[in-house]
């Protein structure tokens, strides 16, 4: 082995056999996240399984059928490492070959990436994702994904996707799993849209809070997917057609927030253009304060009809609860007729988003019979 090659190597000695084949697609926010937690999962044994094939974001890549070391990897989210190659969709499953489970694991926000998701199941390769343009977006997408999952039995680890890991979709499943028809939900399901709320104080400019935001990691690259509704759409339709609603994508009444001059803006100005919020948002909040009440951005189904948009709550009401990026989210089915299920927890964040991924994929290796759930 090239001393060249050996640099990019996970350490020998984590590796155990038999192994699950990762590919990693991004490396930003999210991405890093991952490698992070990749690595002390391998350091303490428990991702041990797990042996990362291809790294790669939109600039650079890297591949070794050997495993690569995730620590090395963050460096790719800056520049090309040594023994490293240029990205590419087409390479994913040349890196990811043999008998053994395979998993892309995808951290972009790229529809490029998201329209492979299908094609990736059907060749018997799992996909874990981050990225709501799979399931979230037209319900041709969704039903492809679905009906390629199910013929190659390959698996789709959506948990991030909605809630961030929390048990939102989890529960949706299992409710209907267990013979209930759902009612309808409600709630927070955007986590940069609870923290602006939880946080703006209709006096410093609803601008800065956003920057604050963007700045932690918990808004869409382009934070505009979250001000306009785009991200929490995109969520309702995943969580509606688990719930066995199958709704296309513009069924979703959406209440953006995002003045439409701001929504032209080539996204290098964004930022100087970003006070064009202020207003609008002081008024709306200065309202709400008037009636005692507090502004809440939430999604609803009911009746097959959905619909996001800034509610404005008595301060008492169940769907005001919560702090930070809390989502909360109430399931009406058969068995909670009345008073709905409600899960609440952090919703946004790399450490969350990243720990959801790997959970996936963890869960996967294990119902591959790579490791023992013991
Ligand atoms: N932040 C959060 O709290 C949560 C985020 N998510 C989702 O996670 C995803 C990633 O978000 P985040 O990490 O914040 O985004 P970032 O913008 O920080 O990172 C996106 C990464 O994707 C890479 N990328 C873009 N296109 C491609 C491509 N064609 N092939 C390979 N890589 C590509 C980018 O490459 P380059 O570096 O070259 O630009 C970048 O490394 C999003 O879909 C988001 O919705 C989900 C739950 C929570
Ligand atoms: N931008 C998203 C991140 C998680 O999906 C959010 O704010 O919830």
């Amino acid at each position: 082995m090239s001393a060249r090659i050996a640099a990019v190597h996970a350490p020998r000695s984590t590796r155990r056999f038999p192994e699950v084949r990762l590919a990693l697609l991004g490396t930003g926010t999210v991405g890093t996240a991952v490698l992070h937690r990749l690595a002390a999962l391998q350091d303490e044994g428990h991702g041990a399984v797990l042996s990362l094939c291809y790294a790669g974001n939109s600039r650079f890549a890297a591949r070794s059928a050997d495993g690569l070391c995730p620590r090395t990897m963050t460096g790719l989210a800056t520049r090309p490492v040594r023994g490293g190659e240029p990205p590419g969709l087409a390479r994913i499953d040349d890196a990811l070959c043999g008998q053994v489970p395979r998993i892309v694991l995808d951290a972009t926000a790229s529809d490029a990436v998201a329209a492979q998701h299908a094609g990736w199941l059907s060749r018997g390769i799992h996909v874990v994702t981050a990225c709501k343009l799979g399931q979230g977006t037209s319900l041709q997408r969704w039903r492809a994904i679905n009906a390629a999952s199910q013929s190659a039995g390959s698996h789709y680890g959506d948990s991030a996707t909605v809630g961030a890991g929390l048990p939102l979709l989890r529960s949706i499943r299992d409710l209907r799993a267990g013979g209930d028809r759902i009612h309808a939900v409600a709630g927070v399901l955007s986590g940069s849209l609870a923290w602006l709320f939880n946080h703006y104080d209709g006096k410093r400019p609803f601008s800065g809070f956003v920057r604050d935001a963007r700045d932690a990691g918990y808004t869409e690259p382009d934070p505009r997917e979250d001000l306009s509704g785009e991200d929490v759409r995109r969520k309702l339709l995943i969580l509606a057609r688990a719930a066995g609603v199958e709704l296309e994508a513009d069924a979703v009444e959406v209440g953006s927030l995002v003045p439409p001059d701001l929504a032209q803006v080539e996204a290098d100005e964004l930022d100087t253009r970003l006070q064009a919020l202020d207003r609008p948002l002081r008024e709306r909040f200065a309202e709400a304060y008037r009636r005692g009440e507090k502004l809440r951005f939430i999604a609803r189904l009911q009746d097959g009809r959905a619909r996001v948009g800034l509610e404005s709550l008595a301060d008492d009401h169940p769907l005001c609860g919560g702090t930070g990026t809390d989502n909360r989210l109430a399931i009406w089915s058969d068995r909670y007729g009345t008073q709905p299920l409600v899960i609440q927890g952090p919703g946004a964040g790399a450490g969350v988003t990243a720990a959801a991924l790997l959970d996936d994929a963890l869960r996967i290796a294990a119902q591959s019979g790579a490791i023992s759930t013991r």
